[in-house]
């Protein structure tokens, strides 16, 4: 569904990707694991064509994406977004926030009007209902947790009927057990409706949990690629380089598991 050769991106002076080879068969689960700075937000963004590769190609869905809008919009069709901080509008309701999810797929002056038709009301019902969020579509968005802006985040990409859905640390902001919940969601909807997820994640226990296969990122290689069992803390220190044995008490896979949470503490003291 995604076969990426020779991907290089310079930002200015320096290269955040190094040349990524990496193919995503229909329908996958896989998820993309590394340290900040990886490069692995770089990667997605790549892929969707937010920031203009260097150098190297990407095919989806057999195409060649090319800069020119004919490809790019075709490519904005098959792929969406799923981000870190939910990217939804918090004072429209929940199914209007879903609903622009299905603004690529209007007629132009509708989606200008922002009428949408009964069938994408339809649509949008049918994705709460995946992410068992349709009995509070009427209700303004900030008024949800943060992990059911997450799951509105997830109906929003399913509505697009997506090949591919792209998410980008879509649950670095939110407690284990709201993770698990979101991923879970995420998780059977990819198997369910055959879509390609390509997720970002700092967790190792997550990656394990949910990744069909892994691929580890380090200063902008690939750098592992495997099942989840073959995971293993030699493989860790290749993704986490510096890690020790002796940093901490417990495994190296712990400690690095431990990184976001150390993450999440530094923000919420600044
Ligand atoms: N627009 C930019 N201009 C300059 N440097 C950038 C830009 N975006 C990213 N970088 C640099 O590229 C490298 C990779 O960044 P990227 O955000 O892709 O990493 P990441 O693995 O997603 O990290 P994190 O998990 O912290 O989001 C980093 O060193 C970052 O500072």
């Amino acid at each position: 569904m995604i076969k990426i050769r020779g991907l290089t991106k310079r930002y200015g002076e320096f290269e955040a990707l190094k040349g990524i080879d990496l193919d995503v068969a229909p329908g996958e689960f896989l998820v993309v694991l590394g340290p900040s700075g990886a490069g692995k937000s770089t990667l997605l963004r790549c892929i969707n064509r937010l920031c203009e590769p260097t150098r190297g190609d990407i095919h989806v869905d057999g195409q060649l994406v090319t800069d020119d809008s004919a490809s790019l919009r075709k490519l904005r069709r098959q792929v969406a977004m799923i981000f870190q901080h939910y990217n939804v509008v918090p004072r429209l309701s929940v199914q209007k926030n879903v609903l622009t999810g299905r603004l690529g797929a209007m007629p132009s002056l509708l989606s200008w009007l922002q009428v949408f038709p009964r069938k994408d009301i339809a649509i949008a019902h049918e994705c709460l209902k995946r992410v068992e969020l349709d009995e509070k579509a009427e209700l303004r968005t900030d008024t949800l947790s943060g992990g059911q802006k997450q799951r509105v985040g997830i109906a929003r990409a399913l509505a697009q009927q997506p090949k591919i859905i792209l998410a980008d640390e879509p649950v670095a902001s939110l407690d284990p057990k709201t993770s698990r919940t979101v991923l879970t969601y995420l998780q059977q909807a990819s198997r369910e409706l055959g879509i390609s997820v390509v997720c970002n994640l700092h967790q190792i226990e997550y990656a394990r949990e949910f990744g069909e296969r892994i691929v580890g990122v380090s200063a902008g290689r690939v750098v592992f690629e495997g099942g989840p069992d073959a995971l293993t803390d030699d493989v860790l220190h290749r993704i986490y380089p510096g890690l020790d044995h002796g940093e901490s008490s417990s495994s190296p896979m712990a400690a690095a598991t431990a990184e976001p949470a150390l993450r999440q503490f530094a923000l919420e003291e600044a």
